[in-house]
């Protein structure tokens, strides 16, 4: 584990250097909520950003997705510094982002269209995405008709289905029973391996993010910065048993203890 971060053995594609975010509260005071935050990330990483509530989580994927603009620092993405926003950074959040008038197939299209890409590769992108979440046979439903672990798995597909490089999730799971959340857990992990993309995801969840997580980002509060990385020492695929090892119960404990440090 370091606060350092920067892999030695394969160049980082996804450089966070020296982030600062401040904000002006509603009373006019100046709030720092991320502090010298300075990350590396490998191509097709599964990173999660754990830290007790209000630590800065959301802020900084959203600068990450170029949604907010930090008052200091910047972003590099292959070499790149991040500007606004792209299709190439898929963003999945809590409340899924279905539109209730398209069926599943419609919505999974949509951002296909928009990219104008031919009808027939729209058709077999948004076919493979389907078969890929397991909603064959739900094509023509509308999101009323499904269940909120199906409507999540189509808000899945409509982001991989754009093929992004980067995979930024906040809390996406958070609204589900534990049942349909582990599931998607493993869903999630078989997208991931067959996408290729790196993820960037944000939880409260200390189970999930050992379950999912090459790397544990935990950040500390007032202001936000990283207090450590965690490697999590379980090899791939994981499976469903591996949530009752005693490996995986060591790994949760770990965690559990470098949280508990800030408390
Ligand atoms: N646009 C904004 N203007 C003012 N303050 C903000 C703004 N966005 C976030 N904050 C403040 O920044 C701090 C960090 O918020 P953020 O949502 O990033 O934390 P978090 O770690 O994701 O929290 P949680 O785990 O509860 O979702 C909070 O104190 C929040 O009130």
């Amino acid at each position: 584990m370091s606060q350092a971060n920067l892999d030695q053995t394969e160049a980082p594609s996804l450089i966070i250097q020296n982030i600062r975010q401040d904000f002006i509260t509603l009373d006019g005071t100046e709030l720092n909520v991320l502090d010298n935050i300075n990350l590396g990330f490998r191509e097709r990483e599964f990173i999660s950003f754990i830290g007790h509530s209000g630590c800065g989580k959301s802020t900084l994927l959203r600068i990450i997705a170029g949604l907010q603009t930090p008052t200091q620092g910047s972003i590099l993405y292959k070499g790149k510094k991040i500007k606004g926003t792209s299709a190439a950074r898929g963003m999945v959040f809590q409340q899924d982002a279905v539109f209730p008038w398209l069926t599943v197939r419609k919505n999974i299209e949509f951002g296909l269209k928009l990219k104008k890409l031919p009808r027939d590769k729209v058709r077999a992108q948004a076919e493979k995405w389907i078969a890929l979440v397991g909603l064959g046979g739900w094509e023509d439903a509308y999101p009323k008709e499904l269940s909120g672990g199906m409507r999540k798995r189509v808000d899945l597909a409509r982001v991989y289905a754009n093929t992004p490089d980067l995979m930024l999730m906040d809390e996406p799971f958070g609204a589900l029973d534990q049942q349909t959340k582990s599931n998607m857990q493993t869903q999630l992990l078989r997208l991931w391996e067959t996408a290729g993309s790196t993820v960037i995801f944000v939880t409260h969840d200390l189970e999930e993010a050992v379950f999912l997580s090459d790397r544990i980002v935990v950040l500390a509060p007032r202001p936000g910065r990283v207090k450590t990385i965690m490697d999590v020492s379980l090899s791939r695929p994981r499976r469903e048993e591996l949530r009752l090892s005693e490996e995986f119960l060591a790994e949760k404990r770990k965690l559990h203890e470098l949280l508990k440090e800030d408390a």
